[in-house]
């Protein structure tokens, strides 16, 4: 065993399901793809422009040692490809070069990415089998854990897709060297996340070690990782297909979905997670679960690693219809994550249109009357 190699088993139903390799380089990406008895079989990696661009040949270096066959397929970079068209592109690809039920696709990128990859795996041929090799901060601690696929429709984030797990997901955090400083601003917001809804330490913990994390040091940024793998681990682990407990992960999404749709994906799922996080703080603080101090030390907190907390140029009105469009809704109700307090989050389907208007219009720097 290599001592700089963490594995992390995911489990499903009690049973191993896949592991999570965290390897600052790609030596042990054939070593690990191997032990899924790929011999003989095609893999196709699907990769983001900018990840096939850097990564891409490394990858396939790796992979063509354990099989013959190892073919590169470009999408474009952006959320505004995560759409049914792509999906389309890659299908085409896949049965012009004869991909039967044994080949597997590999995700080599973002959340985008990994969220289409996985969705083309889940469907073509009723379901084959894929690999996550994430490239951006907020796919290697959140979208390339536990199989949640899919990809948008007329802007509508994530409306159509499957629960489809991956075979093995592999995440080189050296990567991130060459990771836009915005883009790793927003793999904080799920990490931030993490910490607000299970862990009130380790959010205490990321503040304390902002400048280390924002210095991108890595005896700082792997214990962070891994800690955030460990978290998204325990829930999907817990709840794989959103049942109850996964609906906590959605802690600041369900603001953040609509404000992401209604800026046409111009601003970074993160931040939009981030001022989604403010809002569902507020909310938290107004129902009186946690203080006005934790208010202001959450917001705060994603202040300090470049994350938004407001946002301009939206009407109240149109965000609360966006986000009543969103998949929060059950029995006409929506489904909202709260905080009881740092580390502890929880679902309440109560809220009335005008206390989310009331969050909305915080978020929006409108007076509250
Ligand atoms: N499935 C899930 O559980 C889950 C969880 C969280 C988010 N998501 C989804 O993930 C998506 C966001 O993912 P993201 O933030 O990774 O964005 P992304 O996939 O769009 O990648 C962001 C940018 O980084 C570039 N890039 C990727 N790796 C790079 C690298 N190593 N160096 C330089 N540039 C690189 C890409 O080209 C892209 O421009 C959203 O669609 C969101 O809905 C899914
Ligand atoms: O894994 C999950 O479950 C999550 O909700 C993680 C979120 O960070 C992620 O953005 C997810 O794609 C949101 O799912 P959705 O079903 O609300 O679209
Ligand atoms: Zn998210």
């Amino acid at each position: 065993m290599d001592e700089n190699m963490r594995v992390l088993p995911v489990r499903k139903d009690g049973k191993f399901c896949y592991n999570i390799i965290l390897k600052a380089d790609f030596t042990k990406l054939g070593e690990q793809v191997k032990t899924l008895g790929v011999e003989g079989r095609k893999l196709c990696i699907v990769a983001d422009a900018k990840a096939g661009e850097l990564y891409g040949e490394a990858v396939r270096a790796e992979l063509l040692k354990v099989t013959d066959t190892v073919e590169l397929y470009t999408i474009p970079s952006g959320e505004e490809y995560k759409t049914l068209d792509t999906v389309r592109q890659v299908y085409a690809y896949l049965i012009e070069k004869h991909y039967d039920r044994k080949d597997m696709l590999v995700a080599l990128g973002g959340g985008v990415t990994g969220d289409l990859t996985g969705f083309t795996a889940a469907t073509y041929l009723r379901g084959i089998g894929f690999i996550q090799i994430p490239t951006t901060l907020l796919s290697q601690v959140d979208s390339s854990i536990g199989g949640k696929t899919g990809v948008d429709f007329d802007s509508y984030k994530n409306m159509v897709g499957a629960f489809h797990m991956p075979r093995l997901v592999y995440m080189n955090p050296a990567v991130l060297t060459t990771l836009p400083e915005r883009q790793f601003a927003s793999g904080m917001g799920e990490i931030l996340k993490h910490g607000l809804i299970k862990n009130g330490e380790y959010f205490q913990w990321l503040l304390e070690n902002q400048r280390a994390i924002r210095s991108h040091e890595m005896d700082v940024l792997l214990p962070m990782i891994e800690e955030s793998c460990k978290i998204k681990r325990a829930v999907v682990e817990q709840d794989p297909t959103e049942q109850g407990e996964r609906a906590l992960l959605n802690f600041g999404h369900t603001i953040g979905h609509a404000v992401e749709k209604l800026k046409n994906f111009s601003m970074s799922h993160g931040e939009c997670v981030a001022i989604g996080t403010a809002a569902a703080s507020y909310l938290s603080w107004k129902q009186g679960l946690i203080s006005e101090k934790d208010l202001v030390y959450i917001c705060e907190g994603l202040k300090e690693f470049g994350l938004p907390v407001r946002t301009d140029g939206l009407s109240a009105g149109e965000v609360l219809k966006a986000t009543k469009s969103d998949k929060k809704m059950d029995a006409g109700s929506i489904k909202f994550v709260l905080l009881r307090h740092i580390g502890d989050a929880f679902v309440e389907r109560t809220l009335t249109d005008e206390e989310l208007l009331e969050a909305i219009r915080w978020i929006l720097g409108e007076a509250i009357v």
